[in-house]
């Protein structure tokens, strides 16, 4: 989608509706106003005449009165036809996405198998069976678009279906249903319009093949397709004149339907209306208690990953004591983004966790635990703060759903703790940043945001997993430091995934590192030096890190990180 489509009245847009309207307004005026004199017979076959300007047909009907009443049936066949697929399209795209694996490949695979078969085939068979006529090729060529819109909307879903504002909204225990409409389709609206316009156009060049090969609209009745039909041998007879009105129409509809998807789609982009905030922090003091301690918060032991035969981590075996903050390092693709995935029960299909023990407090997280009971354990806190939250949804309907679904909350209760917690992250103007869109927010601010999420609901364990990376570095000290702070003030565990050893070094109490799906070396953060560390691996790493020289033995403010490359 080019920039300028982003406004919400662009051209296009503008000369879409425009013709739509004309269009519409033939439809619902022609058959009220042209029907008797379109039926009236005059000299048959005349040339274009001030009396008839496309000139008359075989049977001596005028050919442009005749055009115009046609529209209203066209248009309306189409519309049908389009709502059918378009409607059923997306309840398939979207569905498959919210079953069980194995149903979901059973699905794509025969949508795939149907895509495949040609739609106006497909149309003609169901014609034929049903008869020919207005009514069957409404349902014709809606059943021909069904496998089309579906594949193409589970394309769609597929990759919205694995943003982290979907698996937080899973690990949520959030219905199904709420997460197609709420989280889904929204996000799939702008191309979807697109789509479901371009379908509008393909359905009307169908629904007149249909009629134009004699298997749609019968007479008495007529619609475009019924015309150019009729219009054929006056074509090989040169007189091309015969088939101008239906074919001027159905390409002007098919403009209009086009014009319209594209404009509306940029309409439809919450993006689309960015305005960038400017104000500054305002810190006030959080109100809320540590919970109590015990020693271990997490145990894990001898956790493996597989991918089918491929295991991905092996065998694994680490604690994470409350208050704790436990810093997992390693080379890319060793397996900690996996590792935290596991215990938060989000791992990717097709990945399968064994352990002899996985637990936080007393929840087995071997087992499919209740959404209520993962919230109150887990928080996570991701990456990329830009994916990290719904884009077509407002701040505050994000922050306060797990509050509302979990604790029960009310809307007012809810929005009050969690503008306690923005405060408490040193959110600026945090009343205006629950009515803006995640968009609307600097990287930063999403960080923090996600920090307040965790202090709202209070979980045992934060996983965050490179939560500063996609960070500007003056931003990354500030977040580093708003974790410590929960970390010191609420004794949230903390389980920090990332790349980079000075910053694990200044903020964790104790590091693993992790090659090959392996950890190599267990060692508390103060000895996170080339002469203290045993392992090879953890000495190349270190030598590898130029900010390495701060004072060992003493925990130094977290500082801003280096700037560095994700793998
Ligand atoms: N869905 C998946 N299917 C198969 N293999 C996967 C899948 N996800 C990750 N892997 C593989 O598992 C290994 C560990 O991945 P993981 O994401 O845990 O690494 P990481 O240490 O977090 O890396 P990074 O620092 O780049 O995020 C990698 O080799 C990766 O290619």
């Amino acid at each position: 989608m080019s920039p300028h489509n982003r406004s919400r009245w662009n051209p296009g847009l503008i000369l879409g509706l425009a013709l739509l309207a004309l269009i519409v307004a033939i439809a619902a005026l022609a058959p009220l106003l042209f029907t008797t004199p379109a039926n009236a017979l005059g000299p048959r076959l005349a040339p274009p005449s001030p009396e008839h300007w496309l000139g008359t047909d075989a049977a001596g009907h005028d050919v442009l009165l005749r055009s115009l009443v046609a529209t209203r049936l066209t248009l309306l066949l189409t519309a049908g036809a389009t709502a059918i697929a378009v409607i059923t399209g997306i309840i398939l795209g979207t569905g498959v996405w919210l079953v069980r694996p194995w149903a979901r490949e059973i699905f794509l695979r025969v949508i795939d198998a149907m895509v495949a078969f040609p739609g106006l085939l497909l149309a003609l068979v169901v014609a034929a069976v049903l008869g020919a006529g207005g009514s069957s090729a409404l349902i014709a060529i809606g059943l021909s678009g069904i496998p089309y819109f579906a594949r193409l909307t589970a394309n769609l879903a597929a990759k919205i279906s694995q943003q982290e504002y979907v698996s937080t909204a899973r690990l949520l225990g959030v219905s199904h249903s709420r997460i197609a409409t709420r989280h889904m389709l929204p996000n799939m609206a702008e191309p979807l319009l697109v789509l479901a316009a371009s379908t509008f156009a393909a359905t009307l060049t169908a629904i007149s093949a249909l009629s134009f090969v004699g298997l749609g609209v019968q007479s008495p009745a007529y619609d475009w397709g019924k015309l150019l039909n009729e219009a054929l041998p006056s074509l090989l007879a040169n007189r091309p004149y015969q088939m101008a009105g239906p074919a001027a129409l159905i390409v002007v509809t098919g403009l209009a339907a086009v014009l319209i998807g594209d404009g509306l789609a940029g309409a439809a982009n919450p993006r689309a209306h960015h305005t960038p905030s400017k104000t500054r922090p305002h810190p006030t003091t959080p109100d809320q208690t540590p919970p109590p301690s015990d020693e271990h918060l997490a145990d894990i032991r001898d956790l493996w990953i597989h991918s089918g035969d491929t295991p991905l981590v092996k065998g694994i075996t680490f604690t994470i004591r409350h208050g704790e903050i436990l810093g997992i390092v390693g080379e890319s693709g060793s397996g900690k983004t996996l590792t935290a995935m596991a215990l938060a029960q989000l791992l990717p299909d097709g990945l399968t966790p064994t352990a002899t023990r996985m637990s936080i407090s007393d929840l087995d997280l071997r087992r499919p635990a209740p959404p209520t009971a993962m919230t109150d354990a887990i928080s996570l806190i991701y990456q990329d703060p830009g994916s990290t939250f719904n884009p077509a949804l407002r701040m505050g309907t994000q922050l306060t759903e797990v509050l509302r679904t979990h604790k029960r909350l009310g809307t007012r209760a809810a929005t009050q703790r969690v503008l306690d917690a923005l405060r408490t992250v040193h959110m600026s103007r945090p009343e205006h940043r629950l009515k803006q869109h995640p968009h609307e927010l600097s990287g930063g601010m999403r960080q923090r945001a996600m920090i307040a999420t965790a202090l709202t609901v209070q979980p045992r364990l934060i996983i965050a997993d490179e939560p500063t990376t996609a960070l500007d570095v003056t931003v990354q000290a500030e977040i580093l430091r708003e974790l410590k702070r929960v970390n010191n003030e609420y004794n949230a565990s903390i389980m920090f995934i990332s790349h980079d050893i000075g910053v694990v070094r200044a903020l964790c109490d104790r590091v693993i590192v992790m090659y090959h799906g392996e950890i190599v070396e267990q060692i508390a953060a103060r000895d996170l030096t080339v002469e203290s560390a045993q392992h090879p691996y953890t000495r190349a790493l270190l030598h590898a890190t130029p900010d390495i020289d701060g004072p060992a033995g003493e925990k130094p403010t977290p500082q801003p990180a280096q700037e560095h490359t994700h793998g």
